[in-house]
């Protein structure tokens, strides 16, 4: 389990494919870790130096005292590349990592080539809705939170696929409660929607149809805002990289390798 000092951040990350491949950086869903993008490993490792990462708060990185902040995550980010001597990096973050990838494509563009926003927003409300979370969590732990599991999958997917959903489930149990609501604060604070406009990185947004956490609206409204975006929606809820895996695998690499 390599760890790495960012900034008194310990930041828990995997590198994985060919050392001398283009860099894809991998980044996680509020409640998940790096194990999220499991089935994507095998297919994206072959093709590229894959790093995955725990944000902050999340897995086995450190938990700083919150609230946190999407901007301090893409900073987070923006060290972790430093530190492994990374210049210029694709980028795919999944919701909360979206989040990060809008941050990180605004503040720094010269350090991306590619940018894939998935099951993302600009916004995700209402801000009461967090506050509501976050104080669930403080009050009753992880367990407050359980049921969020069922945003994630369709119905569907839930009954017949159980063996898939259980390892999401514990990273969810598992995650550390004071990381968990130092997130909801960076999520409830975001707000990017007149600003999004200003991403110049080449971007692909990939939404779910089915998903009701960042339904299809908040995709198309980035890929309608962002220059030159490309849309794409899976029949999936909000992991759509796990529900839809095989088409979501195919659709990063066909934008990455176009
Ligand atoms: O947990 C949810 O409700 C879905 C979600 C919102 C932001 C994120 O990363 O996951």
């Amino acid at each position: 389990m390599p760890m790495i000092d960012v900034a008194g951040l310990a930041v828990h990350y995997r590198l994985d494919g060919p050392e001398d491949a283009p860099v894809l950086v991998l980044s996680n869903s509020l409640g998940t870790t790096l194990d999220m993008w499991r089935p994507q490993l095998a297919a994206f490792s072959r093709r590229f130096r894959l790093l995955r990462y725990d944000s902050r708060g999340h897995g086995e990185t450190t938990v700083p005292p919150g609230p946190y902040a999407i901007g301090q995550m893409a900073g987070d980010l923006l060290g972790l590349l430093d530190a492994l001597g990374f210049d210029r990096v694709h980028f795919c973050g999944l919701s909360m990592g979206g989040m990060v990838g809008q941050s990180l494509a605004l503040r720094a563009p010269e350090r991306l080539d590619r940018l894939l926003l998935c099951n993302t927003a600009a916004v995700i409300g209402p801000p009461e809705a967090w506050d509501r979370r976050a104080a669930a969590v403080e009050a009753g732990g992880m367990a407050a939170v359980a049921p969020v599991v069922e945003r994630w999958f369709t119905a569907d997917f839930l009954r017949r696929f159980p063996d898939d959903v259980a390892p999401f489930a514990a990273m969810l149990r598992d995650t550390p409660p004071k990381g968990y609501v130092g997130c909801c604060h960076a999520i409830r604070e975001h707000d990017l929607r007149f600003l999004v406009s200003a991403i110049s990185t080449r971007t692909m947004v990939i939404a779910g149809t089915h998903d009701v956490a960042t339904p299809p609206g908040d995709g198309r409204f980035l890929a309608g805002a962002i220059p030159g975006a490309i849309y794409v929606e899976l029949p999936a809820a909000h992991l759509s990289n796990v529900e839809a895996a095989g088409p979501f695998t195919r659709a990063v690499l066909a934008f990455l390798n176009g």
